[in-house]
């Protein structure tokens, strides 16, 4: 288990993560957060890189630095060394395969996200029990799908929208510092009731708009409290699924 504990971060400018709770065990968490959201700050105190200003971050597995393997958003390696130079650092030479890449290239010439695999491959000699990937890049999507379905351990993958949540079994959001949704994908997914009566006052715990004649309200798709109230009475509707990013920007983010 890695377990953050009441952990809040404070830099010159202000607090950048206020009293963030949160356990992993062997299971994948989607971090996800806007930008400035505080997203790389909380994934740098969980490797254990940056101390946070209050709470802590502990695990049963040993030294943090040790047992979690941190892939930056944006790694930096000496340019002019080759995959085969940096690799051999740490005798991570037999994991350059599993990372599909060629031990001759040169830093300056990977991309992005073959920086980030190389990052993943220095890591893999320790043995990690839990794998931090700040910002899934597009290029990197199917290889960490791959990889986090045979990994035997904790992941989380931050993002800065909602598209790595089909890749995890738990979603954390995470605005301005504090947790804003924790739980599973289900949560995030819903729908939008259209009808032309109007509704602002017939819902009031529920998201409602009305543009002219027509109102809108959002409603859980695994609640039916809406439709059930508007086929009790007849009234007709439309109901329209709402993607997941919507939901995250309009509630959470
Ligand atoms: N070393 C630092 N000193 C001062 N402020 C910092 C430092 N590192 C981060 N911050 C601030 O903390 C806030 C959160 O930054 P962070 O990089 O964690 O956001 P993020 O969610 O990862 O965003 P992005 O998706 O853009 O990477 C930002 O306002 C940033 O300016």
């Amino acid at each position: 288990m890695l377990r953050v504990l009441n952990v809040s971060k404070r830099f010159r400018g202000g607090n950048v993560l206020e009293g963030i709770n949160l356990t992993l065990g062997k299971e994948r968490l989607a971090i996800v957060g806007i930008h400035n959201a505080g997203k790389s700050v909380l994934l740098n105190i969980m490797a254990g890189i940056c101390k946070p200003t209050q709470g802590k971050v502990i695990t049963d597995e040993g030294e943090l630095r040790k047992t979690v393997a941190y892939i930056p958003q944006v790694p930096l390696f000496d340019p002019l060394l080759t995959v085969k130079d940096i690799a051999n650092y740490v005798d991570a030479l037999p994991y350059l395969d599993q990372v599909e890449l060629d031990r001759n290239k040169r830093v300056k010439d990977l991309t992005l996200g073959e920086r980030k695999r190389l990052s993943l491959a220095i890591s893999l000699p320790f043995y990690p029990s839990f794998l931090l990937v700040d910002e899934m890049d597009q290029e990197n999507v199917d290889f960490f799908s791959r990889f986090i379905s045979k990994f035997n351990g904790g992941v989380i993958l931050a993002h800065y929208n909602t598209k790595i949540t089909n890749l995890c079994e738990k979603v954390m959001i995470l605005s301005h510092g504090r947790i804003t949704y924790s739980g599973g994908k289900d949560g995030l997914k819903y729908k939008v009731i259209r009808t032309n009566q109007n509704i602002v006052k017939r819902f009031p715990d529920l998201y409602v708009t009305m543009a002219g004649e027509i109102g809108e309200v959002w409603e859980r798709n695994d609640q039916r409290k809406v439709e059930d109230a508007l086929d009790m009475e007849g009234v007709k509707y439309e109901v329209i699924q709402v993607e997941e990013d919507e939901v995250f920007l309009r509630f959470y983010a």
